[in-house]
C-alpha cells in the first residue's frame, strides 16, 4: 500500500533536497515542495525533485485575484503536480478558476487555517470563530467551489470528513508524540490524523531535523 506520509522538503539547498528525499524515498507516498524551495529553485528543481519518482505536492499556497492565480495555475501545468494548493481565504471566484485552470491529474486543494493559528491568532486578523468553525466555513465554501480538498488540522479533519466523505484532507503538522512543537500550534500525531481521516500527512522538521531522516520516516510509518 502507498505512504500517506507526504515529506516536506523544506530548504533552499537543492543538493540537500534531492539527498533528503533519496534517503527516505521507501517510506514515503510523496514528496512536498513549498515555498522556500521553489522561490530558491523554481522549475529546475521541482524538475530534478521528480526524477527521485514520487509524486509531487507543490504547496504554494496561491493567493491573489482570481486571474491572476489561474494564470499561475496553468503556467505550473509543465510541472504536472500530484497535488497543488491555493488559499480558500481568495474566495469562491479565485478557486473556481484555480480548479478550472489545473490540469486534470493535478488535485487542488484549499488551505483553510494554517495548523500554525490559534483561537487569539485568529482573533487578532479579525476571524470572531474559533479554528474548527472557520475550517468548517471555508471547508463548505471549497467543496461548492469544486476543489478536491483541503488542508486542515488533525484536529478538524475528523468533522470534515463526515460533511464532505468524498474529499482529499492533507492534514500537515503532525506530530510524533512529544515531539518538538516549532511554531505548529494545532498538531496531532501521524496516527490520530489518519484515524480521523487523514488522506495524506505532510511531515517536515520530525523527518528532515532527525539525526537519522531515514529511521524516522520509518518510526513515523510503523505508527500508522
Ligand atoms: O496549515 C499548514 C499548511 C502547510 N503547512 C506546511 O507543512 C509543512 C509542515 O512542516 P513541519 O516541519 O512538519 O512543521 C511545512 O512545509 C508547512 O509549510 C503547514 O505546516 N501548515
Amino acid at each position: 500500500m502507498t505512504s500517506p506520509i507526504y515529506v516536506a522538503i523544506d530548504t533552499p539547498d537543492l543538493a540537500r533536497a534531492q539527498s533528503l528525499a533519496q534517503s527516505v524515498h521507501r517510506h514515503v507516498g510523496g514528496i512536498k515542495l513549498g515555498l522556500e524551495f521553489f522561490c530558491a529553485n523554481g522549475h529546475h528543481g521541482v524538475h530534478e525533485m521528480a526524477k527521485i519518482g514520487l509524486p509531487i505536492f507543490l504547496d504554494l499556497k496561491l493567493h491573489d485575484i482570481p486571474n491572476t492565480v489561474a494564470k499561475a495555475v496553468q503556467a505550473l501545468h509543465v510541472l504536472e503536480p500530484a497535488i497543488l494548493t491555493v488559499h480558500a481565504a481568495g474566495g469562491r471566484a479565485m478557486l473556481e478558476d484555480a480548479k478550472a485552470a489545473a490540469g486534470v491529474h493535478t488535485k487542488v486543494v484549499a488551505v483553510t487555517v494554517l495548523t500554525s493559528l490559534d483561537a487569539s491568532d485568529l482573533n487578532e486578523i479579525g476571524v470572531a470563530r474559533n479554528a474548527a468553525a472557520q475550517v468548517e466555513r471555508l471547508a463548505d465554501l471549497a467543496q461548492d467551489a469544486g476543489l478536491d480538498g483541503i488542508v486542515c488540522s488533525g484536529e478538524e479533519v475528523g468533522l470534515i470528513r463526515k460533511r464532505w466523505p468524498g474529499g482529499f484532507f492533507v492534514v500537515p503538522g503532525v506530530r510524533p508524540a512529544g515531539g518538538a512543537m516549532g511554531d505548529q500550534k494545532r498538531a496531532v500525531t501521524p496516527r490520530a490524523a489518519i484515524d480521523a481521516g487523514a488522506s495524506i500527512i505532510v511531515v517536515g522538521r520530525p523527518i528532515s531535523q532527525a539525526k537519522d531522516p531515514d529511521m524516522a520516516a520509518r518510526e513515523i510509518e510503523a505508527t500508522l
